[in-house]
C-alpha cells in the first residue's frame, strides 16, 4: 500500500486532539497552524498545552475520552499514552467516516502525519510512511539548512509573476521560460554549481 498524499485546508474546521501530553503539543500546535478550531480532551494538560489555550482558538476539556467523542469533528488525532484509549478513538472514526490518526498504530490511522520543512507558503513535506520518524525528522533538519528564507522570497516573486502574467495572452510556453528565468537567475537550485 503506497499513502496518498494531501494539503488539508483546516481553517476553520473543527479538529480533535486526545490526550494532553509532548505529542498532542506537536500534533496541536500544527493545527494551530492551520488556524482550526482545536479541541482538546484530556484529564491531564502539559503546562505548554495550557499556556496556548490561553492565547489560540483550543478549548480544552478536562477528562477522559468517551466513547462517540469524535462525532462532529472534521479530523481526530488520538495521541494519549493508553493504547486501549487510543484504539476507541480509532474505531469512532471509522464509524463516523472520518480522518483519523493514531499516534502509536499507523495501521489503524486514517492518516499519518509527516514531518515539515515550512518557509511560508513553501511546504516540504517528509515522510518514511511510518517506517522511521526520527530518519523524518533528520532528514528535514538537512532540508532546513539548504531551504532558507531566499526560497520563500523567490516563491512569492514567482507568484506576484504568475498573477501579473495571467489572461496576458502568453502561451503556457512563454509562461515557463519566464519563471524558469527567474528561478535559474536566482541560483537557488544550483547545487555544486549544477542545476538539480
Ligand atoms: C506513523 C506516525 C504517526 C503520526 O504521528 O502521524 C508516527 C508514529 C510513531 N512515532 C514514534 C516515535 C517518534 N516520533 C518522532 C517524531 C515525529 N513523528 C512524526 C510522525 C509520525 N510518527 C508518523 C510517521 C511519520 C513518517 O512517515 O516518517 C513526525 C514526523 C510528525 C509529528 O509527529 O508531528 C515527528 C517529527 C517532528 C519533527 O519534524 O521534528 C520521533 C523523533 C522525535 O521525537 O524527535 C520518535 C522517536 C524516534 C523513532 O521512533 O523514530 C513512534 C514510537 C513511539 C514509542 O516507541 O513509544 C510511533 C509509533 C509507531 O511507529 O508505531
Ligand atoms: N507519533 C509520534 O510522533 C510519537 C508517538 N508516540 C506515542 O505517543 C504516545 C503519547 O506520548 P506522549 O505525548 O509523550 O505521552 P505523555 O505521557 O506526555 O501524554 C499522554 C497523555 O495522554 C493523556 N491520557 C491518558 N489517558 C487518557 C484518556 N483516557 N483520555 C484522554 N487522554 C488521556 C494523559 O492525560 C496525557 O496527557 C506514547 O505512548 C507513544 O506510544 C511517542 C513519540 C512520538
Amino acid at each position: 500500500m503506497a499513502y496518498y498524499p494531501i494539503m488539508l485546508n483546516i481553517k476553520n474546521k473543527k479538529c480533535l486532539v486526545v490526550g494532553g501530553g509532548k505529542v498532542a503539543l506537536r500534533k496541536i500546535l500544527s493545527f494551530v497552524e492551520g488556524e482550526a478550531l482545536i479541541t482538546v480532551i484530556s484529564p491531564s494538560f502539559d503546562e505548554e498545552i495550557i499556556k496556548l489555550a490561553a492565547k489560540e482558538k483550543v478549548e480544552l476539556i478536562r477528562r477522559e475520552y468517551q466513547q462517540g467523542d469524535v462525532r462532529g469533528f472534521f479530523v481526530a488525532i488520538a495521541a494519549t499514552d493508553d493504547e486501549k484509549v487510543n484504539k476507541l478513538v480509532a474505531s469512532d472514526g471509522e464509524k463516523y467516516n472520518m480522518l483519523v490518526n493514531v499516534v502509536d498504530d499507523k495501521d489503524l490511522s486514517s492518516f499519518i502525519v509527516p514531518s515539515i520543512v515550512r518557509r511560508g507558503d513553501l511546504i516540504i513535506s517528509i515522510s518514511t510512511s511510518g517506517k522511521s520518524p526520527l530518519f523524518s525528522r533528520m532528514i528535514k533538519e538537512k532540508l532546513e539548512s539548504i531551504f532558507n528564507a531566499d526560497y520563500e522570497k523567490l516563491l512569492q516573486k514567482l507568484y506576484q509573476k504568475r498573477i501579473e502574467l495571467k489572461d496576458k495572452g502568453f502561451t503556457e510556453e512563454e509562461k515557463m521560460a519566464i519563471y524558469k528565468e527567474f528561478i535559474e537567475k536566482s541560483g537557488l537550485l544550483e547545487i555544486n554549481g549544477d542545476e538539480c
